[in-house]
């Protein structure tokens, strides 16, 4: 599939409450924030990086406040409207993005890395589906979504990513 119709997407809202500060602009060791790793990692596989859920990006689906998911879907619904056939997310907490990962994910339907639930591909004809999974009452959980669209779960075996949630998680990474 043709990088021009892929949107990229980072999710990147939350309370950070485990880290203590705001995540996505924690420092990494080599002096640049958490979120642009995240978009630096986005970047070469897509036409277009957003930033869902904060202040200058797209602002969550249907309200704020609604866990990843609303970030997710404030993403589909840009990528319908502006001719993406689909959306690749991460997560502002994960400095790496694989760079095998986009051609293990992208298919026919939503998939996502195991273990990863933040790193899927999603195709944009998701969003009225997930308007109607956040419609219902107490329906903000990722394994519920991932088991109603029947998402492909993809393994690389061997690979470790950082999940930053604490400021040890950071430190470790310097260590
Ligand atoms: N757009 C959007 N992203 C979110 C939201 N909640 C969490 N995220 C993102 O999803 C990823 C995983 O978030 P978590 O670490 O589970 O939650 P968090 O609220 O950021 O942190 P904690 O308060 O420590 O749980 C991070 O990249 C968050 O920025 C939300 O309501 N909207």
């Amino acid at each position: 599939m043709a990088t021009g119709r892929i949107l990229g997407a980072v999710l990147a809202g939350g309370r950070s409450s485990r880290f203590g500060s705001d995540k996505a602009l924690a420092l990494m060791p080599d002096g640049r924030t958490l979120i642009d790793h995240a978009m630096a990692g986005l970047a070469p596989h897509v036409a277009q990086v957003v930033i869902c859920g904060r202040a200058g990006g797209l602002p969550d689906r249907p309200a704020p406040d609604m866990g990843p998911l609303g970030g997710l879907n404030a993403a589909l619904h840009h990528a319908l409207a502006h001719g993406f056939d689909g959306v690749l997310t991460t997560g502002c907490d994960m400095p790496l993005y694989p760079a095998d990962l986009p051609v293990a994910l992208i298919g026919e339907g939503a998939a996502i890395l195991k273990d990863q639930q933040l790193l899927g591909w999603w195709p944009a004809t998701l969003a009225p589906d997930l308007d109607a999974h956040l419609a219902e009452a107490n329906n903000r959980s990722i394994h519920g979504w991932l088991d109603r669209i029947g998402a492909r779960v993809v393994e690389m075996p061997g690979l470790v990513l950082p999940n930053i949630n604490r400021s040890a998680d950071l430190a470790n990474l310097s260590s």
